[in-house]
This record gives structure tokens, C-alpha cells and sequence, in this order.
């Protein structure tokens, strides 16, 4: 299927600097914050990862689209990116599995995209000066119009995203084979391969909406909480994270992933912060210093929780340390709480995605410790 013919498109960056390109997608102008992805695998679930709302995404990969696109693959039931940053789109799709082209996807739900960009210059202006907001438009091809519009649009810091993407009903993902575990997990903007990981183990996943309450998690009875994933400022994100303490007072086990590693950071008394340019991509070196093994990891984060490594925090629900660190950057990858007295692990988390779609699945044995911990085996 050969490509639609494309009009001129302009990416302006936050700092003035601008590139050229071709429209890709849907025809329009877009704003975010400009982020890049080193992943050479898995754009459908980029694309459709809920943790991306608000953000430009920029594929370092250079050939975007080749596989087409397909129903089995994405993360939810849309395109979140609020706009996509490609060298080269394939011309062809090819794939025994491809039901449309990427393009088509892109056009069907409006999502506005860019190709024939220097997306390594464009990745390395990124590290250098760090993410920032961008417009991309094919109506107003005027640079200085548009970085006007840029530096009016809205700005990560500081934005409370997750009820946005989140579920507004509660639903249930079954068990697979025998139920051992129930398991209330928020929807912060979870992908759909998480409860899966969950019930594959024989979890019964209750997924919450972003704003439910204390008696909404009970009324599930749960043996375990889990926050998800999701977009914006977990510094903004504060009734999630008072709801997190309540259930840690009533020691409901807990296992949170990124967006609930950096809420459960918050709610054990650490501050998180902004990256300059995150990690997005599927290879990020993490080491578990508990066993001193290290994991090659799959990550989608723009804030890290600000925790001492190698230190026992007195927090009021017990003892907290940092339990995973990526070997890049020595940024904090994951917490863990045990009881003050006897030790038991009360809860963890990571900041990247054992669930790994796409990725490595070294880090899948984290859904088995969130069973052991709420068997209280460990
Ligand atoms: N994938 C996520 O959960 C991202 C968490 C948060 N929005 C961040 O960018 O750091």
C-alpha cells in the first residue's frame, strides 16, 4: 500500500530551533512535550501507551511503520501521543499479521505526525538541552507563528494527567486457571499487557478508575493494590497518593509500576523531580542490590524518585530503600518498604515495566514477588 502524498510540514522546538519535514498521518497542528524513544521494536505499543499523552513522540529507529498495524498488539484502545516524529515511514508494510498501515491508523485518529526529519540531530539537540515543548503543524508553516504557540502551550511540570486517560468504570481482567490473588489495580493509565502479566499468575485484577477511594479498594477485598503507569507530574498527582497511604496504614500489600513507583515514592515522603531527557526505550540497564543482578529493562519515564540508594529511610509505614538503580544515569529504578518489626516486605515498586511490551522480560519476576508478598512469604 503505497503512502498517501504528502504536503510540507514544520517542527518547531520550545528553544526556536526548527526542522522541516513531510506530513505524516493526519493533517493539522499538534503540541507537547518533545521526548525520544530508542526503541527498535514495539511502535504500536508506543504509540498506545496511555503514559504518553501529552508527548511528541521521536523515534530514533529509522524505519518507522515496516510491520504495519494490527489489533493484537496495542497497549489500549487508542493512539495517545499527541504527535509522532519519524525519519523514514515504510512505503510497505509487510507482515503476515499487518491489518492497516501505520499512516492510516495515524489519519483515522487524527493523530499529526512528521517524516523525512534528521531525527538523530533532532534525538541529540534533545540530550544536549533536554525535553522541552514542540508544535508541529501543516496549516501554519510560519516558524515564528508557531513557536509562539509552542511557548503558550501547556508544559509537563506540574500537569495531573492520570484521570484523563484513566477507566471511568471498574472492570474486571479474569484469572487465568485457578484464582489465588485479588488484586485492586488504579488505572493511571495502565496497559493492557499488566493485568495480563497478573492474571496469567492466577490474579484476579479489579482495574479501578484514577479517582476511586479507600472504600472503593476495599470493596474489591483485596490481597493487593497495584497503581499502574501513566502521564504527567507525579507531583501533581496528590489524591492518589494520600489514597496510597491510607491503604499502606491498613497494610494492604502494594506493587506499583513507574507512574507507582514515583506515587509510592511520594507517599513514603520522597520528592521526585523531572529528568532532563528521561529514559524511553526498551534496553536501559537496571540492578536489582538485593541480589546484585542486573536486568536490561524497558522504560517510559520523564520524572525519578529522589531517594538516598544504600540508606534505611524511618518512614511512618516502616522501612524504605531503594532496590533497583539503572546503571546509566545511578537513577533510582525501584523501592521497597518492610515492616519495622518483623521485616516483611509491605510493598515495592519499580520505575520501569516488567510487563516489557515491547522488551526483554528479565524483570518478569516481579509480578511473582508481589505474589510471595501478598502470600507474606517474603
Ligand atoms: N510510564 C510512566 O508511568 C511515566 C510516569 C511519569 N509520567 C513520567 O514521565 O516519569
Amino acid at each position: 500500500m503505497p503512502l498517501h502524498a504528502h504536503k510540507e510540514a514544520l517542527l518547531v522546538l520550545e528553544d526556536g530551533r526548527t526542522f522541516r519535514g513531510e506530513s505524516f498521518g493526519a493533517e493539522g497542528e499538534t503540541f507537547g512535550e518533545a521526548v525520544f524513544s530508542t526503541g527498535m521494536t514495539g511502535y504500536q505499543e508506543t504509540l498506545t501507551d496511555p503514559s504518553y499523552h501529552q508527548q511528541v513522540v521521536v523515534m530514533t529507529a529509522p524505519h518507522v511503520g515496516n510491520t504495519g498495524v494490527n489489533d493484537e498488539d496495542p497497549e489500549s484502545k487508542k493512539i495517545w501521543v499527541a504527535g509522532y516524529v519519524v525519519r523514514d515511514p515504510a512505503r510497505v508494510s509487510s507482515s503476515w499479521r499487518a491489518q492497516r498501515t501505520l499512516d492510516d491508523d495515524l489519519r483515522d485518529q487524527s493523530v499529526v505526525g512528521i517524516s523525512g526529519i534528521d531525527t538523530r540531530a533532532l534525538t541529540r539537540h534533545l540530550r544536549e538541552r533536554g525535553a522541552m515543548r514542540v508544535g508541529i503543524s501543516t496549516i501554519d508553516t510560519d516558524p515564528e507563528a508557531l513557536l509562539a504557540k509552542v511557548r503558550a502551550s501547556a508544559e509537563m511540570s506540574g500537569a495531573n494527567l492520570s484521570e484523563a486517560v484513566s477507566t471511568q468504570e471498574t472492570y474486571v481482567v479474569e484469572a487465568k486457571g485457578e484464582k489465588r490473588f485479588t488484586v485492586a489495580a488504579l488505572d493511571l493509565g495502565i496497559k493492557e499487557m499488566t493485568p495480563e502479566r497478573m492474571a496469567e499468575r492466577g490474579i484476579e485484577v479489579h482495574v479501578l478508575p484514577a479517582t476511586a477511594t479507600l472504600e472503593d479498594v476495599k470493596a474489591v477485598n483485596p490481597d493487593g493494590l497495584f497503581y499502574s503507569n501513566g502521564p504527567g507530574d507525579p507531583a501533581a498527582t496528590t489524591g492518589q497518593v494520600e489514597l496510597l497511604q491510607k491503604a499502606l496504614a491498613e497494610d494492604i500489600p502494594y506493587f506499583g509500576i513507574c507512574f507507582g513507583n514515583q506515587l509510592f515514592g511520594r507517599a513514603l515522603g520522597f520528592g521526585t523531580y523531572k529528568l532532563k531527557y528521561g529514559h524511553r526505550g526498551i534496553n536501559q540497564p537496571v540492578m536489582d542490590l538485593t541480589t546484585r543482578k542486573v536486568e536490561v529493562t524497558a522504560h517510559n519515564h520523564g520524572f525519578a524518585v529522589d531517594a538516598p540508594v544504600g540508606e534505611e529511610t524511618k518512614t511512618e509505614f516502616g522501612i524504605a530503600t531503594v532496590s533497583h538503580v539503572n546503571l546509566n544515569d545511578d537513577c533510582v529504578e525501584g523501592l521497597e518498604l518492610k515492616d519495622a518489626e518483623t521485616g516483611k516486605l509491605k510493598g515495592f515498586s519499580v520505575q520501569y515495566h516488567p510487563e516489557a511490551a515491547a522488551g526483554p522480560h528479565d524483570a518478569g519476576y516481579l509480578f511473582d514477588r508481589f505474589i510471595a508478598t501478598m502470600a507474606k512469604e517474603v
